[in-house]
């Protein structure tokens, strides 16, 4: 079982990709996609999208895959979460003997900067999957640090250079996110006006109007 948090702000393909070939690699039954409310280490003026939009583009993007599911915990938390508290509770709702939380590398490096990560890492193996611009090769400052440091597991995925700043930056600036993030993910960027698109009215993560410089 794995279990895929993230802000989602919004859902690309990258995510997709590395979601679907980790599954592959490594014989996930399911993976369970986790859109966070509140992240617990990002300045929360960061996050664009308000959480049920990004909630609901999530759910957009992985209808049709029968092994993606989206699940709710974070989003109706209402306040930050650590996953070392969320991946105890998605583990109680779904059925799973062995469970791995999905990130890419760029998660990895920064592991020592989050809570309790060697309780995190007994509870669930971290899939260290590639991103481009992040090198895995060296994780000897983990390896220093964690007792279970043998927890994380590389995944070799396709390299897919897309990020959700790069997104965010080109609906505002007008430019076409098309074929970089699911049709349906495309068609909520637009008909809900997120990041400053089309005619809509941009709004921040709490619904306040945003002005064109903050939507990206
Ligand atoms: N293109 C990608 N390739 C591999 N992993 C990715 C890619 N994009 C995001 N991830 C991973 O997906 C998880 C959730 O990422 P997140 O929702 O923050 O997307 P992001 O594109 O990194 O967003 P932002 O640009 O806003 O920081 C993280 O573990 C991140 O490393
Ligand atoms: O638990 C932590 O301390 C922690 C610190 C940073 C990130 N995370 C989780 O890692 C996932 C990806 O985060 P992000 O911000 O890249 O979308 C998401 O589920 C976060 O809650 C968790």
């Amino acid at each position: 079982m794995g279990i895929f948090g993230g802000t989602f702000d919004p859902i690309h393909h990258g995510h997709l990709v590395i979601a679907e070939q980790v599954a592959d690699v490594l014989g996930l039954e399911c993976v369970i996609f986790v859109p966070g409310g509140v992240p617990p280490h990002k300045d929360f003026a960061s996050v664009k999208a308000p959480v049920e939009d990004r909630y609901a583009m999530v759910e957009a993007a992985v209808k049709g895959n029968g092994r993606f599911v989206v699940d709710r915990v974070e989003v109706d938390a209402g306040r930050a979460m650590y996953s070392v508290e969320t991946v105890p509770l998605v583990k109680e709702r779904y059925e799973g003997e062995e469970w791995f939380f999905v990130s890419g590398a760029d998660e990895v490096s920064n592991l020592l900067s989050w809570r309790d990560p060697d309780g995190f890492l007994a509870e669930a193996r971290m899939v260290a999957a590639t991103r481009p611009g992040y090198d895995i090769s060296n994780l000897d400052h983990l390896a220093a640090e964690l007792k279970n440091f043998d927890r994380i597991v590389p995944v070799e995925c396709t390299r897919v250079d897309i990020s959700a700043t790069t997104i965010r930056q080109m609906v505002a600036d007008g430019k076409s996110v098309r074929y970089l993030v699911p049709e349906a993910v495309h068609e909520i960027i637009h008909d809900r006006g997120l990041y400053g698109a089309g005619d809509g009215v941009a709004v921040d993560a709490r619904g306040e109007s945003l002005s064109e410089e903050d939507a990206s």
